[in-house]
């Protein structure tokens, strides 16, 4: 397994072993005592999958507290510009954040854990697989503008498609003064 450490403090990007052959391929996307031996986050307990056409934007989100989440993010088909905003006031790298490119070809995966706002952009219609270390608790959920004037995440698009919900989120600044 390949682990490389992207540049916001504690986020890994995680290439598995894929076999290939004239079927196509296979790949582990997940296997709890061989992440564990190799000190990768290996307990979740909760799976999500979500589909997104060309377009849209969903986050920017994160759960506080007890049910904060650790998130394994990956694409199984079409293409997401995933980001992730690290918001833990005590982090070299609190208030920055970090675009990955996300596809259904490259298997390529993103740990991003407690103590991040965590979003993405649909590139393509996309499938979106997530496992999370703590589960949904909608009283805990939190979230930032995805046009945050602070944060300034450089977003290749002005009008993305957003939910009611995520049109209406606060800003980074309302957080953390
Ligand atoms: C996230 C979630 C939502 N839901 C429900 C609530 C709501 O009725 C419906 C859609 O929820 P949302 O609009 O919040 O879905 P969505 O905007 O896709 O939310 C997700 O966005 C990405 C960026 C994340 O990082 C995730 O953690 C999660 O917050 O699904 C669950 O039942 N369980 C869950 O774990």
């Amino acid at each position: 397994m390949k682990v490389t450490e992207a540049s916001l403090k504690d986020v890994l990007i995680i290439e598995p072993p894929v076999f290939g052959d004239a079927r196509g391929v296979f790949f582990e996307s997940f296997n709890s005592i061989t992440w564990a031996k190799q000190g990768l986050p290996s307990e979740f307990v909760q799976d999500n999958q979500s589909f997104s056409v060309k377009g849209v934007l969903r986050g920017l989100h994160f759960q506080q507290g007890e049910f904060a989440q650790g998130k394994l993010v990956r694409v199984i088909t079409g293409r997401v510009l995933d980001v992730a905003v690290d918001i833990r006031p005590d982090s070299p790298t609190f208030g920055k954040w970090e675009f990955f490119e996300l596809d259904g070809k490259s298997n390529k995966m993103v740990y991003i854990p407690v103590g991040f706002a965590h979003g993405f952009l649909a590139l393509e219609d996309s499938i979106f697989s997530y496992k999370c270390t703590a589960g949904y608790n909608k009283a805990s959920e939190g979230g930032i503008i995805w046009n945050d004037p602070v944060l300034k995440i450089e977003w290749p698009v002005e009008n993305p498609n957003i939910s009611d919900k995520d049109l209406i989120l606060p800003t980074f600044e309302s957080y953390f003064k």
